[in-house]
């Protein structure tokens, strides 16, 4: 579903490389992994891929789209979580909701639906500025959802959230693949993505260090991860992470 070839970015010019020629292909339906380091590029994959920017040399493809075209059946969450305080949280939903192609009776039942899910109905008409973090995570993914996208990118979903949010979290993303979506995951929790994923990718310093179909009752998430980043770092000469 996903094809990156050869993608290079850098912020500016003068800047340095961030991604150094990235080549892999994400297939239809998965729950993909993006993991790596702080700094290692996951979030600039993310947002290149939701077309917000643009790669400084190579492409992707998102079923043969380049990201812009691809705009309408797609949803990014950033880590910021990308609402608006000075919206109450129906209007949010409603306004991420309008960008999709789902028609004006659907968008107010599926944003009712969507807070029903999450625990947010009684909390519809706030401005969502008040809000926790934890909350306003939710309300993000919901955001997320709401169009119902064919290909949804999170950007460290977990943080800042609590186990209650954290268990509706991965049933919400295990229905969604049900429905046929493609997700694509950074994460820092391992074992999250653990539980979740069915395939991952590993970047480190913004190269590719792994990438490849997972099955977690072989092989933990944890085991490829540290085994793949020591291996590439020896082959790199770096030092060894455990
Ligand atoms: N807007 C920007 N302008 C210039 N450099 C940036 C910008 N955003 C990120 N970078 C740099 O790009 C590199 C990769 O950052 P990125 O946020 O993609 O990493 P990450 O893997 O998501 O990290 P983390 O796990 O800490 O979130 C870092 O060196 C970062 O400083």
């Amino acid at each position: 579903m996903i094809k990156y070839n050869e993608l290079y970015f850098r912020y500016r010019k003068k800047n340095p490389q961030i991604l150094n020629g990235i080549t892999f292909n994400i297939n239809q339906g998965d729950v993909h992994g993006v993991l790596g380091h702080n700094g290692a590029g996951k979030t600039t994959l993310l947002r290149l891929t939701s077309g917000i920017i643009y790669p400084t040399k190579g492409e992707i493809l998102i079923d043969n789209k380049v990201p812009e075209q691809f705009k309408r059946y797609m949803a990014y969450m950033p880590e910021s979580n990308g609402i608006y305080d000075k919206l109450t949280a129906l209007q949010n939903l409603k306004f991420r909701a309008s960008l999709s192609n789902t028609n004006k009776k659907e968008i107010n039942q599926k944003s009712e639906e969507f807070l029903v899910l999450l625990g947010l109905i009684d909390r519809r008409n706030d401005l969502v500025g008040i809000w926790s973090n934890g909350m306003k995570k939710r309300l993000a993914l919901a955001c997320a959802l709401v169009g119902s996208p064919k290909l949804l990118l999170l950007d460290e979903p977990t943080n800042g959230i609590d186990p209650e949010s954290l268990e509706v979290l991965i049933s919400i993303i295990k229905h969604t693949q049900r429905l046929g979506a493609t997700m694509m995951i950074s994460s820092h929790n391992l074992d999250f993505i653990n539980e979740i994923g069915n395939s991952i990718s590993i970047i480190e310093k913004g190269t590719l260090v792994y990438n490849d179909q997972i099955d977690t009752n072989k092989c933990k998430v944890k085991d490829i991860y540290f085994n793949q980043l020591n291996k590439f770092r020896k082959d790199n000469k770096d030092e060894e992470i455990i």
